[in-house]
């Protein structure tokens, strides 16, 4: 909600002589307005953020507003995500005052749906965009329109669930991990309590640096392409990068076995089946979607004994799914009992029931593979607790605040 501070600076006059007699140093109100343009939605932020003193900002107020699909859709029409694009920003008009707009910076980052096209595919679009922003009221900076590395997604999104979290001071020793499932590409990222996490990692794109209040911080982070929920859901049915294919006709134990549907990702159409009678459940389906995860994900031996991670995206998605949490205001809950309403699921898919499997086909599928994930993939134990989120305060758990953050003082990730 909007502060009395907020009101008082735009909203009447007595605020605004007030305002005319503050001190040279009082707070300052910005804004900002950050794209996520996701695999499977494109979204827009609108940040309300007041300055006091030195340091990192008050966050204010946040506006959020979200469509489907994603752009990575419209690869061969990239008109469509022009329009898209031009649809959002005037959330961002009616948001930000309009003395403000030309000094209030708007950007776009694309993630995994992005990744997974084509180069010029995905330059053609991104061409459309920024012609879009060039042409707005507000200010498109240098680099304002772009694809985003994996490594970043995962380090701004640990940035802004800590910021939300209160755990972004100078010297913070106690910080949370986080948990990201995107459609495209999932991310993890914690501080380590152990050095030999960062000496043992896999490789430089599995660390990264960044800083603010002149401190310093290393993370260990990770994005895994390929692996969010909606590309392994292909990649268990053997169908990603299948596009060369004239007949995408895919089948799989996850799936009810009188399923038979079209079904569409990053613009290309798949044609999905269940196995034949009597062949689907949690087993079957957990060695399948297990050729997604094992020998892929790095296993860092510290998570065994860890504690403290937000998980959102997917992961918050299923849990409601499946009755785990309530979607309003989320909850903690064990890597079990992921596992406890996989086997669910999958058994009553494998009985024909006509329960939630029968309006969510893909439910065994999903949570199967999110227990998978957690647990052979990251090796998380069975008790480890999770921090289940949609919102923290009521922002959006996401890497975009992480991006404006950056954006306005230079967090300097590398
Ligand atoms: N602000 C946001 C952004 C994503 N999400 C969730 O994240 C899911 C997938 O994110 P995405 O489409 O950006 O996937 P990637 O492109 O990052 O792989 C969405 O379907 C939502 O469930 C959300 O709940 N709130």
């Amino acid at each position: 909600g909007r502060t009395p501070l907020l009101d008082a600076a735009y909203g009447n006059t007595a605020g605004f002589l007030a305002s005319l007699s503050r001190p040279a140093n009082a707070s300052r109100i910005f804004y900002g307005v950050m794209f996520d343009a996701g695999s499977t939605g494109t979204r827009i932020h609108v940040y309300t953020f007041i300055q006091q003193g030195a340091g990192l900002p008050v966050l204010d107020n946040e506006m959020f507003h979200s469509v489907k699909p994603g752009l990575s859709a419209y690869a061969d029409s990239p008109g469509t995500a022009a329009h898209t694009v031009r649809t959002l920003l005037k959330v961002a008009k009616k948001t930000v005052p309009r003395l403000e707009w030309k000094r209030t910076p708007v950007i776009l980052r694309a993630t995994a749906g992005f990744r997974l096209l084509a180069p010029d595919k995905a330059q053609a679009l991104l061409r459309q965009v920024a012609g879009v922003f060039e042409e707005s009221p507000f200010l498109l900076p240098d680099d304002g329109v772009s694809v985003m590395n994996g490594t970043n997604e995962g380090v701004l999104a640990w940035i802004t669930i800590n910021f939300l979290t209160g755990h972004l001071y100078a010297n913070a020793k106690n910080t949370v991990g986080i948990l990201d499932l995107g459609g495209g590409s999932t991310q993890i990222t914690f501080l380590p309590k152990l050095r030999k996490t960062i000496e043992g990692s896999p490789g430089a794109d599995f660390v990264a640096q960044f800083e603010v209040f002149n401190s310093s911080h290393e993370l260990y982070s990770h994005s895994y392409l390929g692996n969010g929920l909606m590309a392994a859901r292909l990649a268990t049915l053997g169908a990603l990068g299948a596009e060369g294919l004239e007949w995408r006709l895919f089948s799989s134990s996850c799936l009810p076995s009188k399923f038979s549907e079209e079904w569409t990702f990053g613009g290309l159409t798949y044609h999905l089946r269940g196995a034949s009678d009597g062949n689907g459940g949690y087993k079957p389906c957990y060695q399948e979607v297990l050729t997604v995860v094992q020998g892929v994900v790095h296993q860092p031996l510290e998570l065994r004994d860890a504690t403290a991670f937000y998980a959102f995206s997917y992961y918050f998605d299923r849990a409601v799914d499946a009755g785990l949490i309530d979607g309003a205001h989320g909850g903690a809950l064990e890597v079990r009992d992921f596992k406890k309403s996989a086997k669910e699921a999958c058994s009553e898919m494998a009985k024909g029931g006509g329960g939630v499997v029968s309006s969510k086909p893909f439910l065994c599928l999903d949570l199967t593979y999110i227990t998978c994930l957690l647990k052979e993939g990251f090796g998380f134990k069975e008790g480890t607790v999770l921090q289940l989120s949609k919102t923290v305060n009521h922002v959006e758990a996401s890497w975009a605040l992480g991006a404006m953050l950056d954006h306005f003082y230079n967090l300097k990730i590398h």
